[in-house]
């Protein structure tokens, strides 16, 4: 494989294509009941290929909910390693939603599952955890930046539980997650046109002007749909880094499923109400 162009560049280039959306593969039990799917491998297939079919041609980034294939073990491995080759050779952008996090030397056997481009499970980025301490993220880091990948690492998270560590104030007066956030600021200085690292931010989260969110990176926003945030929502959590906001959306898209046509429209309109609240700022 050639060089790849540094994951942000990839991003917002996509991003100006297919507009920001992000469409979550999130193949619940309760939602392959609901497509008339067992609970099995053949149904993770099949749930999955439906997904890939109905979007990959439109939509800019899906996002794998890494725990929902890993609970078959190694088959639904092997239906995350296709569905992501899949969606890659149809022009879409993989961020794996792994949340991994870990002491330095294993973080770089992670970074190498997700981020190294011989991997099976290459993808385009990877979402980490940095409780162990931002530092131990480093050989995750290094190996985005030598592959051409990037990663999101969780800052503000969109669930009400997150906040007790995060909004955490530290011995010099800053939240945890403020410190999060300056770190990849400092990652992404001087990045043309978008750096490759990435933070995630609930869009459930209410106003966060209190938080500089301006990282020069991207800001992978899931809360949308399932967990009572909307399109609408977006100017006022992210002010003016809503032009960097890839909002992200699993349920609000896939319960519109298994018909193909019902996907599409259900990820068309979100993507309309994006455009429509982005395009107002
Ligand atoms: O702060 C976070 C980080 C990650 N997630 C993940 O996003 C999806 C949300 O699914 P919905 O069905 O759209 O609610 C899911 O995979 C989470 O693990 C998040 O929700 N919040």
């Amino acid at each position: 494989m050639s060089a790849l162009e540094p994951f942000g560049t990839r991003l917002r280039h996509a991003m100006d294509e297919r507009g920001p959306l992000c469409v979550g593969i999130d193949p619940h039990a309760s939602l392959l009941s609901a497509w008339g799917l067992n609970d099995d491998v053949a149904g993770l297939e099949r749930f999955t290929g439906t997904v890939v079919e109905a979007l990959a041609g439109t939509v800019a980034v899906f996002k794998p909910q890494s725990a929902f294939f890993e609970r078959f073990g190694s088959r639904g491995i092997a239906v995350l390693e296709k569905a992501v080759g899949d969606l890659r050779a149809a022009g879409a952008l993989v961020v794996m939603d792994a949340k991994r996090g870990d002491i330095g030397s294993t973080m770089a056997a992670y970074a190498e599952t997700f981020l190294h481009k011989d991997s099976p499970l290459f993808s385009d980025a990877l979402t980490v955890s940095p409780y162990l301490g931002y530092g131990s993220l480093k050989p995750a880091v290094d190996l985005a930046r030598e592959n051409g990948t990037g990663l999101f690492v969780l800052a503000l998270t969109s669930n009400p539980e997150g906040a007790e560590v995060q909004h955490a104030v530290r011995e010099d007066g800053r939240t945890i997650g403020a410190t999060i956030l300056g770190h990849l600021a400092a990652e992404n200085a001087g990045a043309r046109p978008l750096g490759s690292f990435g933070a995630v931010v609930g869009a459930t989260l209410g106003d966060l002007s209190s938080y500089d969110l301006a990282v020069n990176g991207p800001l992978l926003a899931p809360g949308i749909g399932a967990q009572g945030a909307t399109p609408a929502d977006l100017p006022g959590v992210f002010g003016d880094a809503v032009r960097n906001v890839v909002p992200s959306v699993s349920r609000g898209v896939l319960r519109h499923g298994p018909d193909v046509v019902g996907l599409r429209v259900a990820a068309s309109r979100f993507a309309d109400e994006i455009r429509e609240a982005v395009g107002s700022v």
